[in-house]
């Protein structure tokens, strides 16, 4: 039997351990443009170490099926990575715990529409989920310097036995 790992709804509060949620709930932090913005200020922790910098990507990522199988995860250990979702539907966030260097138990956050977050540097996360198309995100995450071993920003663990991503009940 394949271990299961049940959706939950991502808030800022689980997620704190992993890395920031961007959205744009309660009152904003500025309001701004003559009173027609309102200006939702700072919200993540943007870290580009080891001679990179800050770039902005779009990534179009096919959508994927609950439930999901689960097989790898990666880190990004010199960079924070922000997924921001440029569609309207609900996605996948994946992380695990660091247990020593090893991922420990996953857990899968179902992010509402509206939704976008930041894995901080080092976080253990599944790669990319869109659940429906089109799975079209910006990502603002650390651009490598030139010549840089690709390995240097990219850590990843494939499960001996892989999860199942599941709808909760
Ligand atoms: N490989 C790449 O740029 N994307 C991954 O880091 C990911 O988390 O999707
Ligand atoms: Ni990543």
């Amino acid at each position: 039997m394949t271990a299961r790992i049940p959706l939950t709804p991502l808030t800022a509060a689980a997620f704190a351990p992993f890395g920031e949620v961007l959205e744009a709930s309660g009152p904003p932090d500025r309001v701004i443009n003559q009173g027609n913005c309102g200006r939702f200020h700072d919200l993540a922790t943007l870290v580009a170490e080891g001679g990179g910098r800050i770039g902005v990507n779009l990534f179009d990522a096919l959508p994927r099926a609950l439930p999901y199988t689960l097989d790898m995860v990666e880190r990004h250990p010199l960079g924070s990575q922000a997924f921001l979702p440029m569609h309207p539907h609900p996605w996948l966030v994946i992380v695990t715990p660091d247990e020593g260097g090893i991922p420990g138990r996953p857990q899968a956050f179902r992010a509402a529409p509206g939704q976008g977050i930041n894995f901080a540097p080092g976080t253990w996360h599944g790669v990319l989920t869109p659940l429906a198309a089109p799975g079209l995100f910006a990502v603002v995450d650390r651009i490598a310097p030139d010549g840089e071993d690709p390995a240097a920003n990219l850590e990843e663990h494939w499960f001996e036995a892989p999860w199942q991503v599941v709808e909760p009940g």
